[in-house]
């Protein structure tokens, strides 16, 4: 297999300095990012929360490199991101498999593009599946999959690129609660072994809290990041074990999400670290 898909991810900085970001709209561009500085440190998890169309997908398809910025830079490990790359991986909410091909198949179709012998492909694709509890299933067409296993079958096919960023936007929320709590657990244990940088979207203030070691709170119109909480990563990580500081953490993020853009922010209850 090629050296680069072989190596942990030892890197995956991304570092976004003023990036603005337009759409196109009826009368004219419409601004959807304001200026945004933000940072994610190498092997970090961060979620990006807030309410729906404040730019969150927007901002993760930028350092996809699907969305050209209209202002300012993204670079991954000092590179400028110009379009999208093998070094960046992204799960959607969407499992988007080929329903001809099995799940050992969807990921060795995927992994076509890095210019893999047959054997290497079928090596990924098998080492992939077991990672996430799938061995069992390489054989397995999508239509005989669970939701949650149609989604294990996704976040698969990216993690066999060994990608040093892993952007996630909602990808758990189709999924009913339980399944998404053994979700949780997987990704953590995954990514523990990955190291890769992660960025996940979501709407859930508890699915942000729970998996990530810091958190940006969004607002709209445009979107911006009006807060970031520093979650702690060695702290246990599970709804069912809240602590005090959960609980502070929780509290201020679900005021910000209801905070009127002409209320004071110092009326807001104050941060916490795990
Ligand atoms: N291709 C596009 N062309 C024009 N406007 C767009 C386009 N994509 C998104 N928008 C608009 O940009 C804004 C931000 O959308 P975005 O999908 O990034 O928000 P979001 O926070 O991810 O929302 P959600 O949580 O509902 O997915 C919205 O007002 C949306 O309507």
């Amino acid at each position: 297999m090629a050296a680069n898909l072989h190596d942990i991810a030892t890197s995956g900085e991304v570092v976004i300095q003023g990036a603005t970001i337009h759409y196109q709209g009826p009368n004219g561009p419409v601004q959807v990012l304001s200026a945004t500085d933000l940072t994610l440190s190498s092997g970090s998890f961060t979620a990006l929360i807030g309410p729906s169309g404040c730019g969150k997908s927007t901002l993760l398809n930028a350092i996809a490199g699907f969305v050209r910025p209209s202002g300012g830079t993204i670079r991954v490990d000092g590179r400028p991101v110009t379009g999208p790359s093998p070094e960046v991986g992204v799960v959607f909410q969407q499992y988007a498999l080929f329903p001809w091909f099995t799940a050992r198949g969807n990921i060795e179709f995927a992994l076509k593009r890095f210019g893999l012998s047959r054997a290497e492909r079928r090596e990924a694709a098998l080492e992939a599946l077991a990672e996430v509890g799938l061995h069992g299933r390489a054989e397995t067409y999508p239509g005989q999959l669970s939701g949650g296993m149609k989604q294990r079958v996704a976040l698969a096919r990216t993690l066999a690129s060994k990608p040093k960023v892993l952007l996630m936007d909602e990808p758990f929320g189709a999924l009913d609660a339980q399944t998404r709590v053994s979700m949780h657990e997987l990704l953590l244990r995954v990514m523990d072994a990955h190291r890769s940088t992660v960025l996940f979207v979501t709407h859930d203030v508890d699915e942000g809290l729970v998996l990530a070691d810091r958190a940006h709170v969004m607002s709209a119109t445009p979107g911006r990041i009006i807060d970031t909480l520093e979650l702690g990563e060695r702290r246990n990580r599970s709804v069912d074990k809240v602590d005090t500081a959960y609980i502070a953490n929780r509290n201020r993020i679900m005021g910000l999400l209801r905070h009127r853009e002409d209320e004071p922010a110092a009326a807001l209850p104050r941060r916490a670290t795990a």
